[in-house]
């Protein structure tokens, strides 16, 4: 290795660099994920030492389910490794494109979620930030309308085109509406949580935006954000934090 040119030597830290960047990427977001990893490495260590120690039985045993673990590995986890996936290769807005709603635009999504909450109308907004969410508005009806309380209700207003799913918001404009995202399975929270909230805490554990959710059993305001779900109380509490996450 010292006598290879020093380009070669920085190249091969380099990818290894990466190798390691991803797999520690990889394991920290998934909590799930790094608990059967460390199965797995568990698994190897007690591999090796039977073969160290020439027990041959358990080494033999030990060798076979060695050498279909990376296949048990991709079977076990290919709902996590799509989710991790997603979050290493999300894009990132440029700073040119990168727009935040003004100041009509939190006060006119503020006033639709208390009117859906107060005839308790279910409804996901999703406020993009730097994360682009192109890829869910791509499978949605796209609008490119300006946002307005107006539009809003009537989106969610039961039984027309558009209110199941999920609206999108990127400036001051609603992008889409109808759209899916992938549902969280963050066992933390209750095991009955329905997949209106699933599908606001999943995009918010994968994407750096802010998900309103309106529930249309209880009326309650939630807001899903980085992976946790916060109950809004009332209107000042929700406008505090859209003022927040909207700077
Ligand atoms: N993957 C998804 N992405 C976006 N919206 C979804 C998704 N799955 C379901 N929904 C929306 O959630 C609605 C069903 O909500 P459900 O009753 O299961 O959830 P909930 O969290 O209990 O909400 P609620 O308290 O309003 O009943 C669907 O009509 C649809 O509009």
């Amino acid at each position: 290795m010292f006598g290879e040119p020093i380009w070669k030597i920085a190249l091969d830290f380099y990818i290894i660099w990466i190798l390691v960047f991803f797999l520690l990427k990889f394991l920290i977001t998934n909590k799930r994920m790094l608990s059967v990893v460390l199965s797995f490495v568990f698994i190897y260590v007690i591999y090796y030492i039977s073969n160290l120690t020439d027990i041959l039985a358990a080494s033999q045993i030990l060798g076979y389910v060695v050498s279909w673990l990376p296949i048990i590995l991709i079977i076990i986890m290919a709902p996590d490794l799509r989710r991790s996936l997603e979050i290493v290769w999300k894009q990132d807005k440029s700073k040119e494109d990168f727009e935040m709603g003004s100041e009509r635009t939190k006060q006119q999504v503020v006033d639709a979620v208390m009117y859906l909450a107060s005839q308790s109308i279910g409804a996901l907004i999703t406020i993009e930030k730097h994360n682009t969410l192109d890829q869910y508005a791509d499978r949605a009806i796209m609008l490119n309308s300006d946002v307005s309380k107006e539009i809003l209700i009537n989106i969610f207003t039961p039984n027309t085109p558009l209110h199941d799913g999920a609206v999108i918001i990127r400036g001051d404009h609603i992008l889409c509406a109808g759209s899916y995202f992938v549902l969280s399975d963050n066992q933390n929270y209750d095991k009955t949580m329905g997949s209106r909230h699933r599908a606001g805490l999943g995009i918010s554990e994968i994407t750096d935006s802010l998900t309103i959710l309106v529930s249309e059993e209880t009326g309650n305001v939630s807001v899903a954000i980085e992976g946790i779900l916060l109950k809004m109380n009332d209107r000042d509490k929700l406008m505090e934090y859209l003022n927040m996450f909207m700077k």
